[in-house]
């Protein structure tokens, strides 16, 4: 999916909403472990409840790697149960790869020739080399980890050189030798409020992918407020604040309820900001 498109479901959806399939085997209903996989009947369910008013998944590795080969296996179904029913929809793999060339040519390969995401999380800290490999494909994009939205995103990212740069700047300028706006976005955290205005100091055109509201308690009108563009240039991700919002047999509902009420807070900001002409 191109970026124009992205923009055009955002304007149709009036959201700018990423719902983060982080599945945990752990926190789903007691009723779906009886199901065959019941990692992927929990996401189907979400999807299937929340599709209306996202634009995006976000499923994080972590939590299909950590049950093996059947969490891959449900990852993979997820991928393909998005594509075959929701084929608008962005879908991001949350993986933060990075490493040398020939290693991130064969992470390359598994997200986009194996399991076809339309983007996957990279860490930028092994440089250009590291980040190359992910940009042969020529529809599929890259999202950069610039200013994370953990505590920790203050040990290094914040950190100045003798000039005062900043590291996430250098990122920020750096990687736009290696990709464009068409191609690459940027992680940063909701939590990191007036920050978003020295991001688009930077990096005024591109989208930004921006995780942290809901569970860790980042502001959605920050972020509107100082990070939107005239494109929208935002995909917002809630994880655990929708897809556990309840936990018993009707939890999708109740997921689908947390999705409607941040997509219908977004459809105001996408509306104040003029790129939609009237509130849902
Ligand atoms: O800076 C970052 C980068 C990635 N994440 C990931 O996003 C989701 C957030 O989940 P919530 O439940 O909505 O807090 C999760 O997959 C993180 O690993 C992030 O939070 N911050």
């Amino acid at each position: 999916m191109n970026k124009q498109q992205l923009f055009e479901n955002i304007k149709k959806k009036q959201s700018f909403l990423c719902v983060g399939l982080d599945t945990d085997i752990k926190k789903i209903p007691q009723h779906l472990l009886s199901e065959e996989d019941p990692i992927f009947a929990f996401n189907k369910a979400i999807i299937d409840a929340t599709a209306d008013y996202c634009v995006a998944y976000k499923p994080n590795l972590a939590f299909y790697e950590s049950l093996g080969v059947t969490g891959m296996l449900s990852f993979e179904k997820t991928v393909a149960y998005l594509r075959e029913n929701y084929p608008d929809q962005f879908i991001i793999a949350d993986a933060k790869r990075g490493d040398i060339g020939n290693t991130s040519e064969m992470y390359a390969r598994s997200f986009f020739d194996h399991i076809k995401v339309d983007a996957v999380t990279v860490a930028p800290y092994m440089g250009e080399d590291s980040v190359k490999p992910f940009l042969i494909y020529p529809e599929a994009w890259v999202i950069l980890l610039a200013l994370t939205s953990n505590k920790g995103s203050q040990d290094f990212q914040m950190t100045e050189d003798a000039n005062g740069e900043r590291l996430f700047e250098k990122v920020l300028k750096k990687s736009q030798d290696w990709a464009t706006d068409e191609q690459m976005m940027y992680v940063v955290g909701a939590t990191q409020g007036k920050m978003f205005l020295d991001i688009r100091k930077y990096a005024p055109n591109h989208f930004l992918l921006v995780p942290g509201v809901g569970a860790q308690g980042g502001s959605l009108h920050e972020v509107a407020q100082y990070g939107m563009n005239d494109e929208c240039g935002l995909l917002v991700n809630s994880s655990r604040a929708i897809i556990y919002a309840d936990k018993s047999e009707n939890f999708a509902s109740f997921a689908r309820k947390a999705a409607e009420e941040v997509q219908r807070e977004m459809a105001g900001y996408l509306h104040d900001k003029g790129i939609i002409p009237c509130k849902a």
